[in-house]
């Protein structure tokens, strides 16, 4: 088998603690063999880690990745008028051609900041199934099904759209493709919608994702339609269980966050849009107190502005604490657990962890800058300073996609070159 040594540098074990170890990877199954002590391991190629420490590749658990084609377009609003005045004007005008596009830049940047996987509801999906393909991330693609503003028939047209993707591209891309069923929210998609798809996504056995309690605006007209909070809601419509994640969950009360606990659903905490969109601060802590296996994402990159998800953990530290006004939440060891172990367990990778077994997914930081200086703490500074741009080398799936800064599998000029062109024609043609 052909195998691959990273060495000579510093690893986080799933525990969070550090030692000095290498790690010998499976090139062609994708798996971590072994972990063991510096010079004890040899692969067949070797990847240098000294002056770094090797992490687990992030797991960004929610994004729209396509959206980086709109970064910086639609500023300073809350979710609702965003999305109806700004986003959703512009992505009606969207190709096939866009969302490749924009999907490459969001992909370039996701290797550069060493992320490895990511969890994707958007349009045009085959798209994004090629992106993942070519460029060699681990990805859970979900074509987005919504009804508001359609009639039955387009409803029913794009839900069929979502089922046959989720479908047919399950296990494309050598099996770095997983698909989920992914009905947009519980009050952009009617009821009649979650009893009729459901069911037929519970029987086939595909996770089913939905933003969820993200807004007041949310919660409020399903307490006065239904009587019952939006979890008891989606509960009830067979929207919870053990595959399935829900994106934000900021306004949870503790009979919904019970709710989440006992039916083993994930919830992907996105604090950057939940800032930006001023929708509120989700009680994270009290979820992992809870036993809520909680994620993190970043959302779109016009909600956020990027797809770094070490400004994410630094935010997720952040806003943790604002949230209870106690310094002691959301810890700097829970945010990169829930970066790690937590956005995979929410998406059923085995990846998150560096151990024999895992999904051979991993980045590198390189330690050698002004601002990781001194090293006192390295889950700290993975949490409080570590920047996106201080990966060195990224690898998922036991290939090298990015080494000593350099992408392995993309042009990254041609790349953000396509795009702005890209993002400047749709915006025009929106505009026109
Ligand atoms: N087939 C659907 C597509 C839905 S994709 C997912 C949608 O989520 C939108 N979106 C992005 N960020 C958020 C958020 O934070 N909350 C809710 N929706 C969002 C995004 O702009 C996109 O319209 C349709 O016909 O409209
Ligand atoms: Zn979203």
């Amino acid at each position: 088998m052909p195998t691959l040594t990273i060495g000579g540098g510093q690893v986080l074990t799933p525990e969070m603690a550090v030692e000095t170890a290498d790690v010998l990877v499976d090139t062609e199954a994708g798996e971590i063999l072994a972990v063991e002590e510096p010079g004890e391991l040899d692969g067949d190629e070797y990847l240098d880690a000294s002056g770094g420490l090797v992490i687990p590749g992030l797991v960004n658990a929610h994004t729209h990745v396509a959206m980086t084609l709109f970064r910086g377009h639609a500023d300073d609003k809350a979710l609702d008028a965003w999305l109806q005045e700004d986003i959703w004007p512009v992505e009606a005008e969207l190709t096939a051609e866009d969302v490749r596009a924009g999907t490459r830049l969001g992909i370039a940047e996701m290797i550069r900041t060493g992320t490895t996987a990511f969890a994707d509801m958007y349009f045009f999906m085959e798209e994004v199934a090629d992106v993942v393909a070519e460029s060699g991330l681990r990805a859970m693609l979900g074509s987005g099904c919504i009804t508001v503003g359609k009639d039955e028939g387009e409803a029913h047209e794009d839900f069929e759209r979502g089922l046959a993707f989720a479908r047919e591209y399950d296990g494309y891309g050598d099996g770095r493709v997983q698909t989920m069923f992914n009905p947009h929210s519980l009050t952009t998609v009617g009821e009649s919608f979650y009893e009729e798809y459901i069911p037929i996504a519970r029987e086939e056995g595909i996770p089913v994702h939905v933003h969820a309690n993200e807004t007041t605006n949310e919660v409020e007209p399903i307490v006065e339609d239904h009587d019952k909070r939006p979890l008891a809601y989606a509960d009830d419509l067979g929207v919870l269980g053990e595959d399935s994640f829900i994106a934000h969950g900021v306004h949870v009360d503790d009979r919904e966050q019970a709710l989440l606990a006992d039916t083993g659903t994930a919830v992907i905490h996105c604090p950057a849009s939940n800032m930006k969109l001023a929708s509120g601060m989700a009680p994270v802590q009290s979820l992992l107190d809870a036993g809520v296996t909680v994620g993190l994402g970043t959302d779109g990159a016009a909600s956020n502005n990027d797809l770094d998800m070490f400004d994410e953990m630094r935010d997720a530290a952040m806003v943790g604490k604002l949230a209870t006004m106690d310094a002691s939440a959301v810890p700097a060891e829970a945010v990169v657990e829930i970066a790690t172990q937590g956005s995979a367990d929410a998406l059923g990778f085995e990846s998150g962890r560096i151990e024999a077994g895992a999904n051979a997914d991993l980045a590198v930081v390189d330690l050698e800058a002004e601002h990781l200086t001194p090293a006192h703490d390295l889950v700290s500074h993975l949490t409080y300073a570590v920047k996106g741009s201080d990966v060195c080398h990224t690898v998922c799936d036991g290939q090298v996609l990015m080494e000593d800064r350099e992408l392995q599998t993309m042009d990254l000029d041609a790349v953000t070159q396509a795009a702005s062109d890209h993002a400047e024609a749709l915006i025009e043609r929106a505009d026109a």
